[in-house]
C-alpha cells in the first residue's frame, strides 16, 4: 500500500474541487491510500504527511503566487525540514487561476522550490501540451500546456461549475502519475542521505 497526501488551500472551492480530482486519479491506482488535507489541518495531521510516500501540494494563484494561507503552511513546514522528515519523498503540484495565464507558472515554481528545499523528488505532469494546434480544443488534456505541474483555469465570476472537464481530467492524470510513481518508489526508495 502506498500513501499519497494532498495538502491544499482553497479560498473559494476551486482548488478543493481540483484536489478531489487529483485524489480520484491517485485512487485509480491499486493499493493506493489518499489523504486530503486542507492546509489549516496540516499541523494536526502531521503524521499523515510524515508517513506519506508522496505529497502533492495545491494552491490557488493569488496575486501571481501561492495564497497567503498556503504560504503560512509553507513556512510551518520548516519544522519538518529541520528533521529532514520529507527528504526523498515524491512531490508534485497543481494550481488554479482565473486568467488563462494568470502567472500560474510562478505558483508551480513556488511549490517546486518548496519540495526541493525539503529534498523531495519532483514528479512533473508528464503530458504533452493540448490545444496548441489547429485540430485542438479546450477539451484537450493539459489544455493549458503546463509541464511542471497541473494547471486549471476557472472564470472569476463562476464557482466550480466553471472548471473545464478537461482540467479535472488533467488533475486526475497528475494524481495517477504520482500514485504510479509512488508504487514503484516504495519498492526501491532512495537511500537516505547522510
Ligand atoms: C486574492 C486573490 C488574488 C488572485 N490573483 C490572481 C492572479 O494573480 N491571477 C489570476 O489569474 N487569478 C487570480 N485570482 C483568481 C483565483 O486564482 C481563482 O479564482 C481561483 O480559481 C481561486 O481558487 P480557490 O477557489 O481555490 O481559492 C485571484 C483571486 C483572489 C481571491
Amino acid at each position: 500500500m502506498s500513501t499519497i497526501a494532498i495538502v491544499y488551500h482553497s479560498g473559494f472551492g476551486h482548488t478543493q474541487a481540483l484536489a478531489e480530482a487529483v485524489a480520484r486519479g491517485a485512487e485509480s491506482v491499486a493499493s493506493t491510500k489518499v489523504s486530503l488535507i486542507p492546509v489549516a489541518d496540516a499541523e494536526a495531521r502531521q503524521a499523515e504527511l510524515d508517513g506519506a510516500d508522496a505529497i502533492i501540494f495545491g494552491s490557488p494563484t493569488y496575486m501571481g503566487g501561492v495564497s497567503a494561507e498556503f504560504a503560512k503552511f509553507k513556512d510551518w513546514t520548516s519544522k519538518r525540514w529541520m528533521e529532514g522528515a520529507w527528504r526523498n519523498k515524491l512531490a508534485a503540484g497543481f494550481t488554479a487561476s482565473a486568467s488563462w495565464n494568470g502567472d500560474k507558472h510562478n505558483t508551480l515554481y513556488q511549490l517546486l522550490t518548496l519540495a526541493l528545499q525539503h529534498g523531495m523528488v519532483w514528479v512533473g505532469l508528464g503530458l504533452p501540451p493540448g490545444y496548441n494546434h489547429s485540430k485542438g480544443s479546450a477539451e484537450d488534456l493539459n489544455r493549458l500546456g503546463a509541464s511542471v505541474g497541473a494547471m486549471a483555469q476557472a472564470n472569476a465570476d463562476q464557482g466550480i461549475e466553471g472548471i473545464a472537464a478537461s482540467d479535472f481530467r488533467t488533475m486526475e492524470a497528475l494524481g495517477k502519475r504520482v500514485a504510479d510513481s509512488a508504487r514503484r518508489w516504495r519498492e526501491q526508495p532512495l537511500a537516505q542521505a547522510a
